[in-house]
């Protein structure tokens, strides 16, 4: 049995919102990010703190991997946020616009100081210029950082740029921290598409999102959990194609190169057959 956890889905909901950490309950998704930041007013920030820290800590998010956004370094809330957050033991907690790998170590030290359990890690968001620039010190500077989040809202904001089809003003920050997240073998999730009522853009996003290589994608509303699910799961014809692989590789044992359908097959791609089984194995042990 793989210890992969998948995280197709990754839906965002104001911690301020009592209906939707209700709702969330029953949404199939793979994980779940109670925010303090962005989708929360400031009056409302103090009561949205204690809901998040009662949700995360009440294990009635079954199998959903359950995380906390708090407000960013240098916020007026954010040192009371990482001691609550701490304290809740989420999965993971989300910081955002995370700058430079000197933040990284002292969000860390500061959520041990706060008595974190080794089971809480820290999600670091990249949502800067300047983050785009230092993204692989980022993703490398601690063993308790466990997934880079996409914050496209404010990369678009902070490089003048616009929501366009295709995401082309946000490729080279996309694939920067791809190759980052690659390189220091942390997880990697898309950014969130703000058009809840369109589908065909939103599932267009998810296919280039997976065609990248990002490990799934946070998601702002229910309506977009089972198309991220399903894009960011490997189809049926790719668990085909990875047991086939597989098998041809058996039967020519012994020699370095065969073929599988007319393609060639070398050892690293029966290497990505064993891992695209073992991601369709753990999503089918999810039983949703
Ligand atoms: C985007 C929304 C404001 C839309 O809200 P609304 O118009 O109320 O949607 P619906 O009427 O279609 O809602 C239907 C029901 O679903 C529930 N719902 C809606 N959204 C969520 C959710 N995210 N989680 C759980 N449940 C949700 C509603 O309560 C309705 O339930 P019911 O009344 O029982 O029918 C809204 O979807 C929303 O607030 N989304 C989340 C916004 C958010 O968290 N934003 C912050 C992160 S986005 C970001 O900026 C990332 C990053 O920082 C960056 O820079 O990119
Ligand atoms: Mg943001």
């Amino acid at each position: 049995m793989s210890d992969f956890t998948p995280l197709r889905s990754v839906l965002y909901m104001p911690s301020s919102n009592e209906r939707a950490l209700e709702k969330a309950k029953a949404i199939a998704c793979d994980g779940l990010i109670l925010d303090l930041e962005d989708a929360v007013a400031p009056d409302a920030k103090p009561a949205a703190r204690e809901a998040a820290a009662a949700a995360a800590a009440s294990g009635e998010y079954g199998r959903r991997t359950v995380t906390i956004r708090v407000n960013g370094i240098g916020t007026q809330w954010h040192d009371d946020d990482i001691v609550a957050a701490a304290q809740a033991g989420p999965a993971g907690v989300v910081v955002p616009k995370v700058n430079s790998a000197d933040e990284v170590r002292a969000l860390v030290a500061a959520l041990e100081k706060a008595g974190a359990p080794d089971h809480t890690r820290l999600w670091a968001m990249v949502e800067t210029p300047e983050a785009v620039f230092n993204v692989r010190e980022i993703a490398a500077a601690s063993d308790r950082l466990a997934v880079l989040v996409m914050g496209t809202n404010d990369l678009v904001k902070e490089l003048y740029a616009e929501h366009v089809p295709g995401r082309a003003p946000l490729l080279t920050s996309l694939s920067l921290s791809l190759l980052a997240a690659r390189a220091a073998g942390v997880a990697i999730l898309d950014g969130v598409y703000n058009d809840v009522k369109n589908i065909d853009g939103f599932l267009a996003e998810c296919q280039q999102g997976r065609e990248m290589g990002f490990d799934g994608k946070t998601l702002i509303h229910p309506g977009q959990v089972e198309g991220a699910n399903t894009a960011f799961a490997p189809s049926e014809s790719a668990v085909e194609d990875a047991r086939g692989i597989l098998a041809a590789w058996e039967e020519g044992k012994g020699s370095g190169v065969v073929t599988y359908n007319g393609k060639m097959v070398e050892n690293l791609h029966v290497e990505s057959a064993e891992r695209t089984l073992s991601i369709h194995e753990a999503i089918t042990a999810l039983g949703v």
